[in-house]
């Protein structure tokens, strides 16, 4: 292995403490809603988001009129992209079947998938309002059937962003709260005086938001570790630094703390676009933030082969992935650890957030190697059933059960199985003891 740092990002012990930090705020910050509810909501919002209201809740006649201050044409906009959105997942929602069968004569299993009953969205918009994550937790939540929809963004510039609540509305929310940061993630999942608590949340967020749904987690579902944002850019010499620089900084704009990384084979590559980066730098209008990310977390990674790229790319598990490469397929073919892959120089990761249709909430900080990004089917919980339908198949199973319940020591667990095998089937097994063993029947 030949691998070589032309850049390197912070040392994995800072970010640790840095998210320890976090945590701990975090920590505070939910326990004082769970005993001071809306009254810690209120104080919070205005300590954060500088936010007074009476009430967080958008009534209709509000949304009407926010919605109206958003021209034909954005709107227009908006709902291209979410019908791209409806479509992939109105597509992934009927790869998912239910199914019943018959494994044995008479023994009849099945699953069924049911919507999750109440969900909450939560749409970022501290230092952008991210019009494209109402598209994607609030449209796709109404794919699969959810019924409750609760959606929460922080204010922009003081105030809700019409762009975000008309996403929010077309997208099919019940109630639209202008809440942001651990105070909106925690008043639904926590529940407060005013606001019933949901089953789900989802969504993507700053360190905060992900790690207050990470805390969250086990009192409510969440869909997945989706804090800031990271990408990847995997490529050879069949591209120029030009596209490289731009799709790092086009990613690490997002915040002060934005992973971008260049795997690469090509060390002409790799100080192209270590310049290029720095003569955008110069130029773009949000370098205030792009620069931080990446004088901070940027890296470019110099491989031998194909075979280490792969290794590295697998390893980092980073949220987005763009590569261009002269075998972007084999990449496809073999890559095990991301949250989406962005294939070949015609694609990018701003398309793919804004308007093509696959869901970007992503997972982050290596939450690839367990789960795909936001989709349809996080939505949907699969749930099994069983009925035995004849006296032969409950005798056959009851007289397995028996005697696989006796072996583990559950003697009124066998007792279940065998009262069946005494009503319907005629065998008398002894309070306390395991079903006869059968001759085999053939
Ligand atoms: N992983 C993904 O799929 C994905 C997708 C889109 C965006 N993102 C990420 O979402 C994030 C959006 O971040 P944002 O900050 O712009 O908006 P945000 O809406 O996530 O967070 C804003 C809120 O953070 C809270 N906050 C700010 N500073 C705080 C502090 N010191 N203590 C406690 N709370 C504080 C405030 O309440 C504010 O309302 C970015 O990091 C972006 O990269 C991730
Ligand atoms: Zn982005």
């Amino acid at each position: 292995m030949a691998i070589e740092y032309l850049k390197r990002g912070k040392p994995e012990a800072d970010r640790a403490e840095d998210d320890a930090k976090t945590a701990a705020v975090v920590e505070a910050t939910l326990k004082d809603i769970e005993t001071r509810g809306d009254t810690a909501v209120h104080e919070l919002a205005v300590k954060f988001d500088n936010y007074d209201r009476p009430s967080y809740r958008l009534s209709e006649d509000e949304i009407a009129a926010i919605i109206a201050k958003v021209s034909d044409q954005d709107m227009a906009d908006i709902r291209f992209a979410q019908q791209q959105v409806t479509n992939f997942a109105q597509a992934q929602r009927d790869s998912m079947l239910d199914i019943e069968l018959e494994t044995l004569p008479g023994v009849i299993l099945g699953h069924k998938n049911i919507p999750v009953q109440s969900v909450g969205c939560y749409v970022p918009g501290g230092k952008f309002p991210m019009v494209a994550s109402a598209h994607m937790s609030v449209a796709t939540a109404k794919v699969a059937g959810v019924p409750r929809i609760v959606a929460c963004t922080p204010p922009f510039n003081g105030e809700p962003n019409p762009a975000v609540i008309a996403a929010m509305h077309l997208g099919g929310a019940d109630e639209i709260y202008v809440l942001g940061g651990i105070q909106a993630v925690g008043a639904m999942a926590i529940g407060t005086e005013t606001i019933a608590p949901v089953h789900l949340l989802v969504g993507p967020g700053n360190a905060f938001v992900a790690e207050a749904k990470r805390q969250l987690f086990g009192r409510v579902g969440i869909d997945l570790f989706a804090g800031p944002t990271e990408t990847m850019v995997i490529a050879d010499d069949t591209v120029d630094a030009e596209l490289c620089a731009t799709d790092l900084l086009g990613q690490a704009e997002h915040g002060y703390n934005s992973p971008a990384v260049l795997v690469t084979n090509s060390r002409v590559l790799a100080q192209n676009t270590l310049s290029e980066i720095e003569r955008v730098l110069e130029i773009l209008p949000t370098a205030g933030t792009a620069r931080v990310s990446w004088e901070e977390y940027g890296e470019v990674i110099l491989c031998d082969t194909y075979d280490e790229m792969l290794l590295v790319a697998d390893d980092i598990a980073s949220e987005h992935v763009q590569v261009m490469t002269d075998r972007d397929d084999w990449f496809l073919e073999n890559m095990t650890c991301y949250g989406a892959l962005f294939l070949g120089p015609r694609t990018n990761v701003a398309n793919g957030d804004k308007v093509i249709g696959t869901n970007h909430t992503l997972p982050t900080k290596k939450a690839g190697r367990y789960t795909g990004g936001l989709w349809v089917g996080k939505f949907l919980k699969t749930h099994s059933y069983q009925k035995v339908t004849t006296d032969e198949a409950a005798t056959l199973i009851g007289e397995y059960g028996s005697r696989l319940c006796m072996l583990e020591g559950f003697v009124g667990h066998a007792e279940q199985c065998n009262l069946r095998v005494r009503r319907y089937g005629g065998i008398n097994v002894p309070y306390g003891k395991g079903a006869p063993y059968r001759e085999a029947a053939e």
